[in-house]
């Protein structure tokens, strides 16, 4: 038997078919190949970025980091322009163009106050001025500490009356005699002493603005800041004429040059040398008074005790067994004692305490008569408070030790 035409054509139309098919399949391989290559390619060059950012990002989270360690300095936003950020270093008064990221530019608008580094870059926008103020200087139009509220420290009184209270009420007088009162009263003792209500009780005998600066808070912001801060306090009492300006820790803008050169310390010499220039440009006769007060009297720089500047010193000292039993009796007048309370013995036994634990003890002994469901205070109630006092200090000097 022998193959028709028909038998013979068809496995060559079945060859011819399934050639062609592989062949497009072929073609789809190569295809395929060349774009799985093309797609190899292009992650690779993915990657490559990707490596890149990656490394980007850590440079940036670095130099970041770096930026905010570095000592900062103050500036005024003054204008956002297509060029950057023209800001105005507070301290200096200089201009200059700095380069912002998109998205702090979003947050800055004309007058903010920002942090900048070394090389003026800003870095981080600072909370408003006034809040600063606020947090730094405390004004009182009134205190209502009077000198019959200080107990044991008659002489340091009739200093601070002589020359605070006196140039206040009677300037006349110093012009008459043609002698000027002294600039600045500093007043030197341990902490708790009353050294802030001798100054208060001043500018309440006198109707004086009371303007407390503490001056450890001024230090520790940022460079630059000190010294505006003092200038805008001597403004503040000008505004507030007649007024008492007291400044409290003065030791920390006014310590003894030390030989270390870190910008802190720079920072703290310009705050200090601002608070000089305000004295020596004083006019003594003018209706502030300055008082500063220090715990460290050892710790501070000669210089502010010149004449013209911090030139009368009033030490006040823990009271003695008189000054304590005073006051005791302070501030236990409004308390509901029994009549056998001997101040006097109490006096005795609470060696060495201050004024500021005084009133701890007496506090302390209307707590223990609360607790005891009492509404009178005995003699027990203030030794028992006292020695609760007592233990509560060594505990702190304890923590202290192994801090
Ligand atoms: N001599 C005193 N007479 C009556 N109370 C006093 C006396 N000294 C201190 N106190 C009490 O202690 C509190 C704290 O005193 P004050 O703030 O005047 O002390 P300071 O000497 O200024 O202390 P620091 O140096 O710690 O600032 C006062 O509010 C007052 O209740």
């Amino acid at each position: 038997m022998t193959d028709t035409v028909d038998d013979v054509d068809q496995p060559y139309d079945d060859d011819v078919s399934k050639q062609e098919k592989i062949e497009a399949l072929e073609e789809q391989l190569d295809l395929l190949e060349s774009q799985n290559e093309e797609m190899r390619d292009e992650l690779l060059d993915a990657n490559a970025e990707n490596n890149k950012y990656k490394q980007k990002l850590e440079r940036l989270t670095h130099e970041n980091k770096k930026l905010k360690q570095s000592p900062l300095f103050v500036a005024t936003v003054q204008e956002l322009t297509e060029d950057g950020v023209v800001i105005k270093q507070h301290g200096n008064n200089q201009e200059a163009l700095t380069e912002v990221t998109e998205e702090m530019r979003e947050d800055l608008e004309p007058d903010d106050r920002v942090a900048v580094n070394n090389s003026l870059s800003i870095v981080k926008t600072l909370e408003d001025e006034t809040d600063v103020r606020a947090r730094v200087m405390q004004v009182d139009q009134s205190p209502d500490v009077t000198y019959q509220d200080i107990g044991g420290l008659d002489d340091q009184v009739s200093e601070v009356r002589e020359t605070v209270e006196m140039p206040l009420k009677s300037p006349e007088m110093f012009d008459e005699v043609g002698i000027d009162p002294p600039s600045g009263v500093l007043l030197h003792g341990p902490p708790g002493t009353g050294k802030t209500m001798l100054a208060k009780a001043v500018a309440n005998q006198t109707d004086a603005t009371f303007i407390k600066m503490a001056g450890s808070e001024l230090v520790h912001k940022f460079i630059g800041e000190g010294a505006k801060l003092v200038r805008d306090l001597f403004e503040l009492a000008r505004q507030h004429e007649p007024s008492v300006l007291f400044i409290d820790e003065i030791d920390a803008i006014a310590a003894k040059r030390t030989d270390s050169k870190t910008s802190g310390d720079a920072e703290v010499q310009r705050t200090m040398m601002q608070l000089l220039s305000e004295m020596d440009g004083f006019d003594e006769r003018g209706e502030i008074r300055i008082i500063a007060a220090t715990n460290r009297f050892d710790m501070l720089d000669r210089a502010i005790l010149r004449p013209g500047r911090f030139d009368r010193l009033i030490e006040v000292p823990k009271p003695d067994e008189t000054g304590r039993e005073q006051i005791f009796k302070i501030h236990t007048r409004g308390m509901n004692l029994a009549e056998t309370v001997d101040f006097e013995s109490l006096a005795a036994e609470a060696t060495d305490a201050s004024g500021a634990e005084i009133k701890a003890i007496c506090t302390e002994a209307g707590m223990f008569a609360i607790r005891d469901d009492r509404t009178e205070v005995t003699e027990a109630d203030f030794r028992d408070a006292w020695e609760k006092i007592q233990a509560e200090e060594s505990d702190d000097e304890v923590s202290k030790t192994f801090a």
